[in-house]
């Protein structure tokens, strides 16, 4: 069937669409008949297919997990059959936490009214030592608050950040409205509990004292680097932070990653108050320019705007010494009132638990969304898990575009596939669909694209595309995780393209994500992730057929170039590749 591409420009969208589908039926159609008389003017002989003896795959999920999987989709009666077959109500969780973190999570009141009937202890405590009453708070889930209440948890147990559920039940809540009247009706007064978690930074604070009146070393690293003012600074403590700098304590010691106790300041917020000012001011004075890397690891706008007003200070004290020392912002009340008590770390704990610890924070804070991207509408599957963009995490993803899918292009032509491909490679849209097919057009350049956060966005309880959000390899990943959930068979991924052409990566992004997604912090998958990479150098993946066998115009395994580039002429020589284009 020949349209006229004027005519076909002229139609309605619905109707286009269904005369192109026809079109290609005709087209199938017409490639069926060729082939069979091609057949038939070949005597008629039918090629069968060798019967191949298939090893029969068949995914087997741990019961834990598939309990696990029936808590997050509510259903109530698998719970109860595989507690009935003998699952233990007291299997862990990735976080370390118990099936009841779970339920407090995805607002499944059923299953932890049974599973507390079974006995599982409602004081469980993760890996950062949160409740199921934590995490039920967060979610501001108030029937799972109210029914661990009835059960009996313990509404004083503190996570590692020194929080007691109650401190992360927003105000206003119903979980916080509920908390509030238990402890009222307990007789707890909700003041006294501010005083005993001021306790750690008291002690610290008394320990400092003790050691600047003994004259001890108050710059002495630990097995990391990391000092007492590092401690102090990360964790907000600011009069522990004002002795040690007036006992004399070094005001700029990098720990073992380089960071100073600036850079932990202005990450975790603790600007509470003038001690980021003292900090500063003692840079400038000393060192100075140790803060010009500090902006871009700030917490917070106001922090930044502190730190670059700084930096131009202490820029002009080196044209001229005489200049003013930096006017900073007061940032008392704003922080005060938006920090309080969110990073009142013990100090025990190494910094990268801590930069766990903010993720969790960021991970569950204001469902309000990310920056420039909208969450999946179908994403309902982790909550408040998906929503939170942290100035942590950069989001920029394009938004949708009609080209998204070039299977729904009116012209289906070589040249208009390229000229579309062309126009989205321009405005980096890395990623476009065919129908279930993605395209990849490798961008050689680092697009914040692929962070933690994103693969978070593209989350999904049922794996269908997202209409919101524009084509990723994740989407494919998610998509593939749910296939294999529902039809309970191993998923495939068929990554075509000539040399450099972005599989390896493309291959890594897609184990990425499906690491995060069995376990938000990758351990069950990530040795497998290994292996993933692994195999794709030593095994199959790298197609021996291409060395015998080069397609016009395409090159050798791009790692040859990247050897060739590095290896010294000697090297090349003694290996006969001083011509590498000489090398099909
Ligand atoms: N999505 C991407 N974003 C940014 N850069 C990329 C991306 N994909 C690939 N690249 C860049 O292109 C280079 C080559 O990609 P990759 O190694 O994945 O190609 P390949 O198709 O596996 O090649 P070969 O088949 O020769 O092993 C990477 O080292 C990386 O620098």
């Amino acid at each position: 069937m020949e349209i006229d591409q004027c005519l076909l420009e002229s139609l309605p969208i619905g109707q286009r669409q269904r005369l192109v589908r026809r079109m290609r039926c005709d087209q199938i159609r017409a490639y069926y008949e060729r082939e069979k008389n091609l057949q038939r003017q070949q005597g008629g002989v039918k090629v069968r297919a060798l019967p191949t003896r298939r090893k029969k795959h068949q995914v087997r999920f741990s019961l834990a997990d598939v309990i696990q999987d029936a808590i997050i989709r509510h259903d109530d009666k698998e719970v109860l059959r595989l507690l009935k077959d003998g699952v233990d109500p007291n299997s862990l969780i990735a976080s370390g936490g118990s099936l009841l973190h779970l339920c407090a999570r995805h607002d499944n009141v059923f299953a932890a009214e049974i599973l507390i009937e079974r006995g599982l202890n409602v004081n469980l405590q993760d890996e950062d030592l949160w409740t199921a009453l934590h995490v039920a708070c967060v979610c501001d889930h108030a029937d799972v608050v109210l029914l661990l209440l009835l059960a009996g948890v313990n509404i004083m147990l503190q996570d590692v950040n020194g929080n007691i559920p109650l401190d992360y039940a927003s105000e206003g809540t119903e979980s916080s409205y509920i908390l509030r009247k238990y402890l009222e009706e307990n007789g707890v007064d909700v003041s006294s509990m501010h005083t005993m978690k001021t306790q750690r930074s008291n002690i610290m604070l008394s320990d400092v004292r003790q050691l600047v009146a003994t004259g001890r070393n108050l710059s002495q690293p630990n097995d990391y680097g990391v000092t007492l003012l590092h401690i102090a600074c990360a964790s907000g403590y600011r009069e522990v932070v004002s002795v040690l700098l007036e006992g004399g304590a070094d005001p700029h010691p990098a720990d073992d990653n380089f960071w100073t106790p600036l850079h932990l300041a202005a990450k975790y917020g603790q600007v509470n108050g003038y001690k980021l000012e003292i900090l500063i001011s003692h840079l400038i004075c000393t060192l100075g320019g140790l803060c010009l890397m500090c902006p871009d690891i700030a917490a917070s706008e106001p922090i930044v705007d502190m730190l670059l007003s700084a930096e131009e200070s202490w820029l002009q004290r080196l044209k001229d010494p005489s200049a003013p020392l930096p006017i900073l912002l007061s940032l008392n009340l704003f922080f005060s009132s938006q920090l309080h008590g969110l990073y009142r770390n013990p100090f025990y704990f190494p910094i990268s638990k801590r930069d766990s610890l903010l993720e969790k924070f960021a991970m569950f804070r204001e469902t309000g969304g990310a920056q420039s991207a909208q969450p999946s509408q179908d994403n309902c599957l982790d909550g408040p898990f998906s929503s939170g963009a942290s100035k942590l995490e950069q989001v920029k993803l394009m938004p949708p575009a009609p080209n998204d899918d070039l299977a729904s292009l009116s012209e289906l032509t070589d040249s208009s596939l390229l000229y579309e491909m062309q126009k989205r490679f321009g405005n980096d849209q890395i990623y476009t669909y065919i129908g279930h097919i993605l395209l990849l057009i490798n961008p050689n350049k680092e697009l914040p694209i692929y962070s933690t956060l994103v693969s978070q966005l593209y989350l999904s309880s049922t794996g269908r595309l997202c209409s919101s959000l524009p084509p990723h390899i994740f989407s494919s990943a998610e998509r593939a995780y749910h296939m294999m959930l529902q039809e309970r068979r191993p998923q495939c991924f068929i990554l075509s393209g000539e040399s450099g052409s972005g599989k390896s990566e493309a291959c890594k992004h897609i184990v990425r994500h499906l690491t995060a997604r069995s376990s938000p912090k990758g351990f069950a998958l990530d040795p497998r992730m290994k292996h993933v990479s692994l195999t794709r150098v030593y095994t199959y993946m790298l197609e021996k057929s291409r060395l015998v066998n080069l397609p016009p115009h395409q090159h050798n395994f791009s790692i040859f170039y990247l050897m060739a580039e590095g290896m010294l002429p000697e090297e090349k020589s003694a290996l006969y590749v001083n011509n590498v284009l000489a090398h099909r």
